[in-house]
């Protein structure tokens, strides 16, 4: 590339376009109006890939320069990209042969390529301005005014009154070229005879359209312009002897190159900040070339000389900086009218099409929503199964409410034949025993007999005309006994003496006790009797052993009392009446609005073994059972036996009992005379600290075994846990426990007792199953599932684990529901339940107020 010798390298910075489509509007024509200004201009992307940048050696030549490092951007303009190249670099460092060289192979290569697409119509437009000592002439006028720059908002900056020469041909633009040359301002430097005192930008225009198009209205034309910019060189005054009016186009040009450089600076640290492009006309008019619509190309010149060194530095500074800066460049298309419009029109369908299906731009996106949709449908479709559940639940529930408020008149019946029994001595004890008193007094009925049914019972009251008929208020009655009865303790003695010879007068005034429910004492009077005796009965038909134990009857207390029988007591003996009164232990301490089988009739909850109530009868009077044997023939063999048996068991138990006081320590019968708030701690405190676990353990199974209520057994594995005064407590359930265990398989296999309590389980679980959403956390569900081994992904996992609250027996399952349940159950918090509700709660709870409700319920 060296002419002189003095110049030895060259530096092609290429300017990147990147980026993609912006509209710019920008026509880089002169002022002078073209056939196709009036049509719009329209900006398309193109990749276009970044040139590297390249160092040539002092012997390239300008041809090598051309290929390597300008030929590309130059042709752009061929394309509809506009573009530039900058020669840059010290004086006399070779710029303007340089740029002269790339001005000519481009020049021949446009028009080669011209000639090579004659499908198109090509029109070349040339124009020429100097900047000297910042004016700006136009070197293809012979007019030396400067021209103005002005602003326009589509074109950017433009220079006014700039001649724009069509060129006919190839000729004729060399002929513009030595005009431009002749015309430029060149002055003699102490380092360049020839130097140039101006920058000097030489523009070409290049229009095309397919000629096919041409003339029918919706052509499309590519417009774009090459600048080709000799600048001026940098200059040190002390080295160019500058002088005069040399001096001061060096300062001139040295102050233009200054802004130049920060505007390349700028524009390479990434257009932050205020680009100072109005700082010099040479920034000013260069300005879409440098940052804008553009491909550029910025070759560097230096000196070898060793006297250069500080400005070759200087330069390669400069060129460090352009080659970061990235341009904007776009494909320039005009339009005619028409075919802008049919343009817009498409353009506008696409939008629309936007508009329709927002976010839906691509399948993958598309795929993506219709996914995210199936999982909502999936979770709806599971909330809908949940809520399926709990309406089913509901209706099922709401259908028993139903029935128990139709068979309301049915149960008061049921409550006024239980109270007949309370009410009547006839029935309260045993009736074989009253008609044994009484012969003839009484219709005989079967000893065992059990209503099955309203009209039974109806019929039965036919039967006994004497028996007055009890009015709905005896619903009430029952109450009674579970509140008043338990309360009072009315001699065995009296109790006993009255009965068998209780006249048929003397019961009617009792009668309309039991009747008169406004006067309380009375009624309680009645009942409580029974209730008493009834809950004797059950302790002394559940365990014998329990007596054995006991040290001291007449100092126990009430409660304890109540559940001790003495072999006196046991003449009462049970009669359907007595097994009705603690039949009725709600297997549920459930709510009220659960409570169905509270409303089961006692007579259906539990059946005596037929044979029961003889034996015990045979056991107790066997005098008078020897005489019935004699009336009577219909008892076998076998019932003898078993009398026999049932005697002798008494008399072991007798025995025992006495041996049990004899080898009792001293000094704690005397506590358990003395202390009766003590005397209910049966064995001493570390005897039963010992046995409680036992105890406990077979309360739990034996609670599994009779399908007790969960809420029931929560309450009371909460309430009990160890203490010496629980003794008690344990001893009365696990009797009750272990007679409703008998009673219900009496027969060898379970009745209707079981299918009752199943059923009330059920409907226990049932009310878990819907309180968990509210009273569980996720976590906590969660929790339980992975613990207890429920498929998390189970849809029914809630009502899974409903299933199998209180299902196993072993303490950990145990203390696991409890802690389940307890949190779903109102009041079943520690201490808010009391513990003696556990001991006597034999009697029928309609309506007790002492039923559980589960919280929110
Ligand atoms: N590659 C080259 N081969 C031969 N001669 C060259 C070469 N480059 C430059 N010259 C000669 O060096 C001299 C200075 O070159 P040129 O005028 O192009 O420098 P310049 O950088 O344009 O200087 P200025 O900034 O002062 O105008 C000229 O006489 C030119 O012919």
């Amino acid at each position: 590339m060296s002419t002189s010798g003095h110049m030895s390298h060259c530096f092609p910075f290429n300017f990147t376009r990147r980026g993609h489509m912006m509209q710019h509007r920008c026509m880089a024509t002169a002022s002078t109006p073209t056939p196709l200004a009036a049509a719009k201009t329209m900006f398309i992307s193109q990749s276009t890939v970044r040139l590297p940048d390249r160092v040539f050696d002092p012997e390239c030549s300008t041809r090598q320069v051309y290929d390597e490092g300008a030929k590309e951007v130059a042709l752009s303009v061929l394309s509809g990209i506009n573009s530039s190249i900058f020669a840059y670099g010290q004086t006399s460092s070779g710029k303007t042969y340089t740029m002269v060289g790339i001005t000519e192979h481009s020049m021949a290569e446009i028009y080669a390529y011209i000639d090579q697409h004659a499908d198109r119509e090509f029109i070349l437009k040339f124009s020429a301005m100097e900047i000297y000592n910042e004016a700006v002439m136009d070197l293809l006028s012979s007019d030396a005014t400067p021209l103005r720059l002005l602003d326009d908002p589509e074109k950017g900056t433009v220079v006014e009154k700039l001649t724009e020469e069509t060129l006919r041909d190839k000729g004729h633009l060399l002929e513009l070229l030595a005009v431009c040359e002749a015309q430029r301002q060149i002055g003699e430097t102490a380092l360049n005879e020839t130097s140039s005192r101006s920058h000097q930008i030489l523009r070409l225009t290049v229009e095309s359209s397919a000629k096919q198009f041409l003339g029918k209205g919706n052509s499309s034309t590519l417009q774009a312009c090459v600048n080709f910019v000799d600048l001026a060189g940098s200059e040190r005054a002390s080295q160019t002897a500058a002088s005069g009016m040399r001096l001061k186009e060096g300062s001139h040009i040295n102050k233009s190159l200054l802004t130049l450089g920060k505007v390349i600076r700028q524009l390479s640290g990434g257009r932050n900040g205020h680009i100072p492009y109005r700082d010099s006309k040479l920034t000013r008019i260069l300005q879409s070339s440098l940052g804008g619509n553009a491909r550029t190309a910025i070759i560097c010149t230096m000196s070898p000389a060793h006297c250069h060194v500080e400005q070759s530095r200087n330069t390669l500074l400069f060129a460090n900086c352009a080659k970061n800066v990235v341009t904007n460049a776009q494909v320039n298309v005009v339009m005619s009218d028409k075919a802008l419009v049919k343009h817009l029109q498409r353009e506008l369908t696409r939008l629309e099409n936007e508009l329709k299906f927002p976010g839906s731009a691509s399948l993958s996106t598309h795929a993506e929503v219709l996914k995210e949709k199936d999982e909502q449908i999936k979770k709806l479709e599971e909330q809908l199964k949940e809520l399926m559940e709990e309406k089913d639940t509901v209706q099922s529930e709401l259908e028993n409410f139903r029935k128990v408020a139709s068979d309301d008149h049915l149960n008061c019946l049921k409550a006024r034949r239980w109270v007949l029994a309370l009410s009547y001595t006839y029935d309260l004890v045993d009736q074989d025993l009253l008609i044994d008193a009484q012969p003839g007094l009484f219709p005989r009925r079967p000893s065992n007999h059990v209503f099955d049914s309203i009209d039974e019972c109806q019929e039965n009251l036919v039967a006994y005309p004497d028996v007055p008929d009890v009015s709905d208020e005896h619903c009430k009655e029952v109450q009674c006994v579970e509140t008043n009865g338990l309360r009072e303790r009315i001699s065995q003695e009296s109790f006993h003496a009255q009965k068998p010879e209780t006249p048929e007068k003397e019961r009617r005034p009792m009668m309309d006790q039991a009747e008169d429910c406004t006067d309380e004492e009375k009624r309680d009077e009645s009942i409580t009797k029974t209730a008493e005796n009834a809950i004797e009965l059950y302790a002394c038909d559940s365990d014998p052993s329990f007596e054995i134990e006991k040290p001291n009857v007449d100092e126990e207390p009430l409660a304890l009392k109540r559940c001790v029988v003495s072999s006196r007591d046991t003449v009462l003996a049970r009669s359907s009446s007595c097994k009705a009164s603690f039949m009725v232990i709600p297997n549920s301490w459930f709510d009220d609005s659960t409570s169905m089988n509270m409303t089961t009739p006692p007579s259906e909850n539990f059946k005596f073994p037929p044979r029961r109530p003889e034996k015990v009868r045979r056991n107790l009077f066997p005098e008078k059972v020897a005489s019935d044997a004699i009336t009577d023939n219909s008892t076998g063999n076998a019932e003898e036996e078993s009398a026999a048996d049932d005697t002798s068991r008494v008399t072991e138990v007798k025995q025992q009992t006495e041996q049990n006081d004899a080898s009792q320590p001293q000094e704690n019968r005397a506590q358990a005379g003395t202390d009766s708030s003590t005397s209910t701690t049966f064995e001493s405190p570390s005897r039963w600290s010992f046995d409680f676990p036992k105890k406990q353990q077979e309360i739990i199974e034996l609670w599994h075994e009779c399908h007790i209520s969960i809420v029931h057994r929560t309450y009371f594995f909460l309430l009990f846990n160890g203490d010496h005064t629980d003794h008690i407590y344990m001893e009365v359930e696990h009797r009750r426990l272990s007679f409703i265990k008998s009673s219900s398989i009496a027969d060898g296999e379970p009745n209707a007792t079981v299918a009752s309590s199943l059923k009330s389980l059920r409907n226990e679980r049932d009310m878990l199953y819907r309180h968990m959403v509210r009273k569980l956390s996720g976590a906590e569900k969660e929790s339980l599932y992975s613990k207890w081994g429920i498929d998390r992904s189970s849809k029914q996992r809630r009502l899974q684990l409903s299933r199998l609250i209180w299902t196993q027996t072993d303490m950990e399952h145990v203390r696991e529901s409890a802690e389940l349940v307890s949190k779903m159950v109102q009041h079943l918090e520690r201490g808010q339940a009391i513990k003696e509700m556990f001991g006597l709660s034999f009697s029928l709870n309609l309506r007790s107020g002492r039923s559980f409700s589960w919280g929110g319920a």
